[in-house]
């Protein structure tokens, strides 16, 4: 075919800006990128060829070569991989595939450095050539497909690039990159060496370069390095997780992690292991520290790679941790597996499981040791003991709350996800309460402060902070001094359908069902209540007749001190709290009568009896308990206009 031009897709044109504006102020991490494009490509061709060792060729071993040319100025980098046709090229280094690129586009906010940690997450591969490069060449030739159809690709990273067909022998990719005049040192076997034992020492093929040698100067004057023609390997060229751990130092570990999770920090935490038994597999798992842009997508892969005996597999195999860790980053590679499985397979696989147990024990034990050592030591009241604290513990101090600020809320999915591990979980939560402003209390604690007499765990769901704070149905509880647990996430509610008690005490929503302070509630209380209960029979009746079509019941309560009413559901109901959401995101809620609870001490209550305004007054009550948890009147303007009548 004749060359032709063709326009990169818009996103690309886009991307190519930024990668050259936003990513120039760590430009060596481009030749990660391109090694790491390179060795992928070599993976494929493993891959393709368990069904078709004609691929190979006569070049067997594969490999990554890395080489400069001064006097032109280029830098290339080959690998015999499984190489792109024509059309491959067109396609794959025309356009960005990925999913989400258009959400990704709009997040972008024209901030350099705010940007150039999104473009990092996301990935910019191939494009990253452009950042020292001025015009990149890519000659290629797909594995299987005859010498004279091999394609060239030549782009200055604008608007367009042009492609043509060339004859190319040798199966695979060569990127060549024009660099620019500031990119020049580069062209330094010294400098590659030192960027990729940075970046790439851990990638599983052979990266080689040409050696260098000292030379004398003539009549031992001076001297320089020059390029000999043998090849030395210049990586370990042993895939990381295969190597004994006491062999990879913690900056190894956290490289890898940024490799394969595009991630430009390092992560809090990583747990690597051999496990033998029945089925036999490494694992390396990793927790970011930061959640990525499309955590809360319903569709997100998992984001672990599965290898099997070193071979690469496929990337998000989901089947190998259940979907509320699906931002645990790492490598499984099985000893056991065939080479050809699936994912349907996968999904069968008594190994998979047996693995996929196993990693889950993992992530939760490395959760588990994160939390103990969150908070140190408490300063001990005698001054002049003091607790010696490690570097180890000062160094993991704080790292659970910072892991529980960004997953906490998928966490809680595990409770309606994962029964087995559910205590497990449970542990692991982490809520503000009455008492506590911080995300920092967990179940245990909160057990640790109970009265005495208190029977239940006391939580309240709300949609934020302020609203759950400020709700009336904690009244008596700050009266009496009782914590009750904040609960502000979107899938508390949900999650804590799932979780009734906690090491033997039961938890209870004080926005449900009548409540029970039971042996907190002294006998005087108590009698009080009963009487008003008594008393307030006929204007209960009333009012229930006047709210027949919004309210349940309504009833006396012990709950309210400076509120007149309040709502509250039946218990095992669905909170008005949680319809509200669900209506809001479209989906379908039944229809939720709460009950309407009255403080028959409050003086709006009392002057409901044998007011002319009765019927105005008790929608004014029920539609103000509404407003004070954060719902809206069913009739706002029937709302505004019974106040106004009172008003004037
Ligand atoms: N050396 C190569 N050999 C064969 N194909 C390549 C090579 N480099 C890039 N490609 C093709 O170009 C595509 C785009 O590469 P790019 O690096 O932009 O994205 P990616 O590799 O899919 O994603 P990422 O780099 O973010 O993992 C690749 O998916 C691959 O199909």
């Amino acid at each position: 075919m004749t060359k032709q031009t063709l326009s990169f897709q818009a996103e690309v044109a886009q991307l190519l800006h930024l990668v050259t504006h936003a990513l120039y102020s760590n430009p060596e991490i481009f030749l990660r990128e391109l090694i790491s494009n390179a060795s992928d490509a070599c993976d494929k061709l493993r891959f393709e060829a368990l069904n078709n060792a004609a691929l190979y060729e006569d070049a067997p071993n594969l490999e990554v070569r890395v080489t400069f040319d001064k006097e032109a100025k280029t830098l290339t980098i080959t690998d015999n991989g499984i190489g792109l046709s024509e059309a491959e090229a067109i396609a794959n280094l025309g356009t960005i595939a990925k999913s989400g690129t258009k959400e990704f586009m709009g997040k972008l906010s024209g901030d350099q450095k705010s940007d150039a940690q999104l473009i990092g997450q996301f990935g910019v591969g191939f494009y990253s050539g452009f950042i020292v490069a001025d015009k990149i060449t890519v000659e290629s030739r797909r594995a299987g497909l005859p010498a004279n159809e091999g394609v060239r690709w030549i782009s200055g990273g604008t608007g367009d690039f042009e492609v043509e067909t060339i004859e190319r022998a040798p199966r695979g990719t060569s990127v060549i990159l024009h660099l620019r005049e500031d990119a020049t040192d580069y062209l330094s076997t010294w400098k590659l060496k030192s960027v990729i034992g940075k970046y790439s020492d851990h990638i599983s093929l052979p990266i080689l370069m040409r050696k260098e040698e000292w030379k004398e100067g003539e009549d031992n004057k001076g001297g320089e390095m020059v390029t000999t023609d043998e090849w030395e390997t210049v990586n370990k060229a042993s895939a990381l997780w295969s190597r004994a751990k006491k062999d990879v130092t913690p900056e190894e570990y956290n490289e890898f992690y940024k490799q394969i999770s595009y991630d430009h920090e390092a992560p809090l935490a990583y747990t690597h292991n051999r496990v033998e038994g029945s089925t036999e597999y490494t694992q390396l798992l990793y927790v970011p520290a930061k959640a990525p842009m499309d955590l809360w997508n319903r569709d997100k892969k998992g984001g672990l790679k599965l290898y099997v005996k070193r071979v690469f597999i496929m990337d998000d195999a989901e089947a190998l941790l259940p979907s509320y860790l699906r931002f645990v980053k790492g490598v499984v590679d099985s000893s056991d597996l065939p080479l050809n499985v699936s994912r349907e397979l996968l999904q069968e696989s008594r190994d998979v499981k047996a693995i996929r147990e196993g990693c889950t024990k993992r992530v939760l034990g490395m959760l588990e040791d994160l939390a103990k050592h969150d908070k140190l030591p408490e300063a001990k009241a005698d001054a002049e003991v003091t607790d010696v604290v490690s570097e180890e513990d000062k160094a993991q101090a704080g790292k659970y709350s910072a892991f529980y600020a960004e997953f906490g809320a998928v966490l809680k999915e595990g409770l309606g996800e994962d029964f087995a591990n559910r205590d497990r979980l449970a542990k692991l939560l982490r809520f503000a309460s009455t008492t506590s402003d911080t995300v920092s209390v967990s179940f245990a604690d909160y057990k640790a402060r109970m009265k005495e007499g208190q029977e239940a765990i006391y939580y309240i769901t709300a949609d934020n902070a302020a609203a759950a704070k400020s709700s009336p149905q904690l009244e008596v509880f700050k009266k009496k001094g009782i914590e009750v647990l904040l609960m502000t996430d979107r899938v508390d509610e949900w999650a804590l359908n799932y979780l009734n008690e906690f090491d033997g005490t039961p938890l209870q929503s004080v926005a449900k069902g009548a409540v029970d302070l039971g042996k907190l509630l002294d006998e005087d209380e108590k009698k009080a209540a009963e009487e008003a209960a008594e008393t307030f029979k006929p204007l209960l009746a009333k009012l229930k007749e006047a709210l027949k079509d919004k309210a349940e019941d309504v009833r006396v309560t012990t709950r309210l001190v400076d509120s007149p009413a309040c709502l509250v559901v039946q218990d095992g109901g669905m909170s008005t709290q949680l319809a509200r959401m669900l209506k809001q995101a479209g989906q379908s809620a039944p229809e939720v009568k709460p009950v309407l609870e009255v403080n028959a001490e409050h003086p709006l209550v009392k002057k409901l009896d044998g007011s002319v305004h009765f019927n105005d007054l008790a929608n004014i009550l029920f539609d103000q308990a509404l407003l004070a948890e954060g719902g809206m009147p069913a009739d706002p303007a029937a709302y505004v206009k019974r106040v106004n009548a009172l008003l004037v």
